[in-house]
Formats: C-alpha cells, structure tokens, sequence
C-alpha cells in the first residue's frame, strides 16, 4: 500500500503565469522516487492532464474535469455527461456580459467551462452565472482561472473515489494539495491536506496547514516540509 498525493494544476504546481518550473520539476521526480503516487487533479480537461501526467514525473494517475472524469493514462472512465451544447448556448444568450466560452469545451463531456471577461469581477460573473445555471440542476464552481458548470456531485473528491473503485486501491495515506473552491472536497477525502499563500480564506480554513508563499512556490514548501 502506497500514499498518494493529489496535486491541482493551475497555480498550485504552475506559477501565476501558468507555467511549470524546473524546481517543481526536480520536487516531483523526488516525491516518485520516494514512492509515493502522484497524481494530477485538475478541473482541465482530461487531453490536458493526461498530456502533462505523461510528460511530467506522475504516476500518469488523472482526475479530471473537476472530478468528472478519471482514469490511469489512455485508460479514462467518464463519470456522466451534459448537454454542453445547450450549456454553452444557454451561456452565450444570457451571460455575454461576464464569461465566454473556452477551446476546451470541444474535449469535454461533464464539466462545461467559461473564461471570465476581463472588465468583469469574478464575484459578478459567479453571482450571475449561479442565477442562471442553479435552476437548470447545475452546479457552478470558480477556481480562480476559470468558472465551471457541471451537475451537483461532481467535483475532484467523488473523482478520487472513483477512481480508487476502478483501480481496486485502498491507500495507506491520501494526500491532496490545491488553492481553490474546486479543490475543497477532495481536502475532505485527504488525511492531510495543504494550500498555497494566495488561496482565497475559505479554502485556508478547509486545509491542515497553509504555506507561507504563494503558487507552486507554496506548492514546493509543503512537499519539502511533510513529505521529503
Ligand atoms: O481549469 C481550471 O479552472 C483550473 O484547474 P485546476 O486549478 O483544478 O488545475
């Protein structure tokens, strides 16, 4: 039996600018040769964690689409699926004002995706998009980059069991390091869990320990702490 570590993607093991450096780089290749299973959890879609999960150090473990969809390198289970057609038309006639549509809806099936406009506040695009899409049965998350409509009960910690079920795994530890709202359910799943400085406070209160700097600066922190 193994630990595992669940890691989110943008600004956890990204910098702001969304890139990956050699330090994380060098820090993953560690945390493998120690043993432990690293896995990828992202709310991308799956054609981009899986592209990262084979090119990175990983244990090509994927959580994607928030949980949506999982699977062990081209092995994938997608776990529902949307009309994301009329998700993203839905979109375009009553929330141009806030979001537009994302390249990736093309590789998705249950998580429908959005860039928030630039001129528009979050919190404005969050608010409307949850006025419009909370009475179709759909549920809407913000993890800082992008905003996500999927239906309830999808997100990264139903993925993780999910994918443990699949797998027929029982892990000695669950591990699970993220900044966002997107990555609280799969802190409740973790024996330990921890976030960058830059994670807004609800998600600092919902993890065991917060790092002292920010992105994967905050990211490195924490593996060389507890797990190196
Ligand atoms: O696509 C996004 O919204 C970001 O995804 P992640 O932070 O879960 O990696």
């Amino acid at each position: 039996m193994s630990s595992w570590i669940f890691i989110d993607v943008d600004w956890t093991l990204t910098d702001h600018e969304r890139k990956i450096s050699s330090r994380v780089v060098g820090v993953l290749e560690k945390l493998v040769s120690r043993g432990y299973v690293v896995a990828l959890a992202s709310a991308t879609a799956y054609p981009i964690v899986y592209g990262l999960a084979r090119y990175l150090p990983t244990s090509e473990m994927i959580v994607a689409e928030n949980g949506g969809v999982v699977g062990y390198r081209t092995e994938l289970e997608v776990l529902g699926r949307v009309d994301k057609d009329r998700i993203i038309r839905v979109a375009e006639e009553k929330l141009s004002c806030c979001l537009r549509n994302s390249w990736q809806n093309l590789f998705r099936f249950v998580d429908v995706t959005f860039v928030v406009r630039e001129n528009i506040v979050p919190e404005v695009a969050i608010r409307e998009a949850k006025r419009v899409f909370e009475p179709m049965n759909l549920e809407v998350m913000y993890s800082g980059v992008a905003l996500h409509v999927h239906p309830p009960g999808i997100n990264k910690g139903q993925g993780i069991r999910k994918l443990f079920e699949l797998l027929s795994e029982s892990p000695k530890k669950i591990i699970a390091i993220g900044d966002s709202e997107v990555d609280i359910e799969m802190f409740k799943l973790a024996d330990f869990s921890a976030c960058p400085s830059h994670s807004p406070d609800y998600v600092k209160e919902s993890v065991d320990y917060v790092a002292s700097r920010p992105y994967s600066d905050g990211f490195i922190e924490i593996v060389e702490k507890f797990l190196l």
